[in-house]
């Protein structure tokens, strides 16, 4: 790890190793009143909210100057409703912080509060900030299928870092045998590769060629974050056979950037949400630096200087280089049929 990132790399795969290890061990004990849904609907559990102060405050004291675009906040928390959930949030925050990492004493409840609100900063074009997805697809974990634990280090705009832990990804597609948990990281200019979930084992990752019988979509599982239909229409336009990998979380990027699918197509379904930079910062690096191409439907790189969204929404195509330029084609020529409609 012979890079300018080496310490920010270290630091920030040993913050998602352990928020792994606190979400699986969550999943297996979640009971009815540890999740709560969030204004915009979503749902939210102590799973989210313990595993934002665990990667928080890992950050904070190795990097106490460093901001940060977290997805959750406590505001939820601080009320008296709250009270369960909170005592539960520091008890798991507290277990895995004490567990290997020396941090020292227990953390108050107010310590982890201020760890979790610590990721309100707004974004913008100018010097370092970290994004952190505690928990990315929270319907995936709480369906016990795909998420993902995701941080990246963003500087001056643009994606520097980004390590994303899959707890339950299987190691290799084709060979069940060696279990699930990966993490992938990613640093600009020095490649691609997964670990295993204790971090060794280190694989590069490079994505290959494909055909139209070996491309296939990765996709949201949820109909609500993405156009399914749009998809399917890009499929017979490239005359894709195979039907798409519903997976949720940015595990799809991950699958992505070890040869899995093929392309990432993630179209807006026409209610005005703006995607989150969380949701795609360490994705955007991995899959680059996996020697793929990341762009919106009109060829255009992603903006993550533009706040804690990616602005107006033009979508997501995520492809090995040779695949991206095919699909942007079919994607644009669908855009096009849709518009001659109206
Ligand atoms: N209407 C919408 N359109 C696109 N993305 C949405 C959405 N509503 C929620 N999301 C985002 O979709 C993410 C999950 O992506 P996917 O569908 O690929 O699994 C969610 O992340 P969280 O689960 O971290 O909240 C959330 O940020
Ligand atoms: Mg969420
Ligand atoms: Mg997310
Ligand atoms: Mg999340």
């Amino acid at each position: 790890m012979s890079h300018a990132y080496a310490t920010e790399e270290q630091v920030a795969v040993a913050a998602v190793r352990r928020a792994c290890h606190l979400t699986s061990s969550v999943f297996n004990r979640l009971v009815k009143n540890e999740t709560l849904t969030k204004g915009d609907k979503s749902p939210v559990t102590v799973g989210d909210y313990a595993a934002q102060a665990v990667i928080s405050s890992i950050l904070h004291h190795a990097f106490p100057g460093d901001p940060i675009v977290g997805e959750e906040d406590a505001s939820d928390l601080h009320a008296e409703e709250g009270r369960l959930m909170r005592d539960r949030i520091i008890e798991l925050a507290n277990e895995a912080l004490t567990a290997e990492l020396g941090l020292g004493d227990s953390a108050t409840a107010e310590e982890l509060l201020d760890a979790i609100d610590r990721g309100n900063h707004p974004g913008g074009r100018d010097g370092r900030m970290w994004t952190i997805d505690p928990i990315d697809g929270t319907k995936g974990f709480l369906r016990g299928e795909q998420y993902a634990v995701c941080l990246s280090l963003i500087v001056d705009a643009k994606v520097q870092l980004g390590v994303i832990g899959c707890p339950n990804l299987p190691v290799d597609p084709v060979a069940p045998e060696r279990g699930i948990g990966c993490i992938f990281t990613a640093v600009r200019g020095h490649g691609a590769q997964q670990l295993t979930l204790n971090g060794s084992n280190p694989t590069p990752l490079v994505i290959p060629q494909t055909t139209p019988e070996t491309l296939n979509f990765l996709e949201s599982v949820e109909a609500a974050h993405s156009s399914h239909s749009f998809n399917d229409r890009v499929s017979s336009l490239l005359n894709i056979t195979r039907p798409p990998t519903r997976m949720d979380s940015q595990a799809k990027y991950c699958c992505l950037a070890r040869g899995e699918g093929g392309a990432y197509l993630r179209m807006p379904t026409g209610v005005g949400y703006r995607e989150k930079i969380w949701d795609h910062a360490p994705g955007q690096v991995l899959v680059e630096e996996a020697g793929g191409v990341v762009t919106d439907s009109r060829g255009e790189p992603l903006d993550f200087g533009l706040g804690r969204t990616l602005g107006e929404n033009f979508g997501v195509i995520a492809a090995g280089k040779e695949a991206h330029s095919r699909v942007l084609a079919a994607v644009q020529e669908a855009l096009n049929e849709t518009k001659a409609k109206v």
